[in-house]
């Protein structure tokens, strides 16, 4: 009861202080209800007022970012560095680029990015950064400047034991690759900086991979614990970007068949199965690609403007992979209802409304948040870090069986914890959120409250 009060106060505070932040009060709200039982049983969470402490980044960084296009015209676009939480380690987590990226945006991503990196174990703290611009119709060196003129600003406040930044939507090899250079030409090489460097760069094998395996390990490790398997599981990935291309590629490695995936402009339904090997190809087309595979097989159907939550063919699990609230309350009801799955694991950060989780619970379907279930992009971006220390690069094996057991401990963790808290093993979102919330916490109270 004590705990629910505290809980609900601060609750009220923060939402009239970040009003104007919707998906970062979101973030809030999915994850404070779940700590009651964790914090009705530690009362210093209350006595030094943690919740407030830990909803606020230590540090939020924003800067303008100008560039010039190929035609000679100046732009000038703005960029963020949220530092939010070093209890356990350098900042850690990726850089976004997209047009909807704003202070809001990144303080939900920096937010659930700290939770996330204390559930691998591994010494990370919690950030995120970004722009605004739009990666879309421009050209290599357009992006090459943008991304120059954004690490001019960014160097000043990263490096290999302070900050160390990544790829997520909108950042991949290439704008890494770019900005590992930008940050040599005006400091020195230290590989340590970033990670998901490309691999002839001191990039770990198996980072580009290690979101989308993570996932399906994750999935199948809860799957197990029900005497069930993801072999011929019928299954639906939203999105065709880096998530969801590994997801596809894994999920049909262990016998699923992929029949449906999408991208922000349509879906397309393939009931003979989605094969990764077509996504990338189609991804050399630029974005917006999907529309052309019933090019490469007439027999699929592509549904342009359209969500792939709106299929109402019978599967069994959902991979949202895309982007955060693509599944609201009206979606997951037909996920249950129409499509009747039996579990969700979320590759994407946040993709299901609060509204969204609640028929999630109400149906029993086995519910993955994203937090625990696709922490294994950024747990190899930690392996990463350890190779570039030790100057090693390992080898893709070795990589991939890391990260299986690191996967399998997370789930192992998500899910002893639930039970020990709200006696249900299959709460993995009160699991994760308490886990990872725990050790956060424990350390920040260890430091003094810094
Ligand atoms: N790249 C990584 O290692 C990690 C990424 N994530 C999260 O996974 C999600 C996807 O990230 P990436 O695959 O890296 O990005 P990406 O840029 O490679 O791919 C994003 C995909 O989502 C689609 N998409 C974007 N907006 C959409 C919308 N409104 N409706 C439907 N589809 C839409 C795009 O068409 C594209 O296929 C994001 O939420 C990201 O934060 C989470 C953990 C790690
Ligand atoms: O690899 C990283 O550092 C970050 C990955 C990321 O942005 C995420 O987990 O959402």
């Amino acid at each position: 009861m004590r705990a629910k009060k505290y809980i609900q106060q601060i609750l009220e505070n923060l939402e009239s202080k970040h009003s104007d932040k919707p998906e970062f009060l979101q973030a809030l709200t999915e994850f404070f209800p779940t700590l009651e039982p964790y914090i009705e049983e530690h009362p210093e969470i209350e006595d030094y007022n943690i919740l407030e402490l830990i909803a606020e980044p230590e540090r939020l960084i924003q800067f303008r970012v100008p560039w010039e296009d190929d035609e000679g015209k100046w732009h000038v676009n703005l960029g963020w560095r949220i530092q939010f939480n070093s209890a356990l380690g350098p900042y850690k987590g990726g850089i976004r680029f997209n047009p909807n990226v704003n202070e809001n945006i990144l303080r939900f991503l920096g937010f659930e990015q700290t939770f996330k990196n204390a559930l691998t174990s591994l010494p990370l703290g919690g950030g995120k950064g970004g722009s605004d611009f739009n990666p879309n119709g421009k050209s290599e060196r357009e992006v090459m400047r943008f991304t120059q003129s954004f690490m001019s600003e960014l160097q000043k406040y990263i490096g290999p034991d302070r900050d160390v930044p990544a790829g997520d939507m909108g950042v991949g090899h290439r704008e890494i690759g770019y900005m590992y250079g930008q940050y040599k030409r005006l400091n020195r090489p230290e590989p340590g900086v970033l990670t998901g460097k490309p691999t002839n760069q001191w990039g770990s094998f198996g980072r580009t991979e290690a979101t989308g395996y993570g996932l399906v390990y994750f999935a199948e490790n809860a799957l197990w614990n029900h005497n069930e398997r993801l072999s011929k599981k019928r299954v639906v990935v939203s999105g065709t970007g880096n998530v969801s291309t590994y997801t596809v590629e894994k999920a049909t490695q262990l016998g699923a068949k992929v029949i449906a995936v999408s991208d922000s402009q349509g879906y397309v339904y393939h009931e003979e199965g989605v094969q990764a090997e077509t996504l990338k190809k189609l991804s050399k087309r630029g974005r917006g690609a999907l529309k052309y595979y019933t090019e490469l097989y007439p027999e699929a159907e592509y549904f342009k403007d359209k969500s792939v939550w709106e299929v109402q063919m019978k599967y069994d699990i959902a991979f949202p992979c895309a982007t955060q609230n693509e599944i609201d309350r009206e979606m997951a009801l037909n996920l249950a209802e129409n499509c009747k799955i039996k579990a969700l694991f979320e590759g994407a950060n946040m993709p299901s409304t609060d509204a969204a989780i609640e028929v999630y619970k109400e149906k029993n379907i086995l519910y993955g948040l994203g937090k625990a279930a696709n922490a294994g992009g950024v747990a190899v971006s930690a392996l990463e870090m350890a190779q570039n220390s030790q100057r090693e690069q390992w080898s893709i094996e070795e990589v991939d069986e890391r990260l299986q057991v690191i996967m399998k401990d997370i789930y192992t963790l998500c899910s002893e914890t639930a039970k020990k808290y709200v006696g249900d093993q299959d709460n993995l979102q009160a699991g994760a959120n308490i886990a990872g919330f725990a050790r956060v916490a424990e350390a920040m109270i260890q430091q003094g409250l810094v």
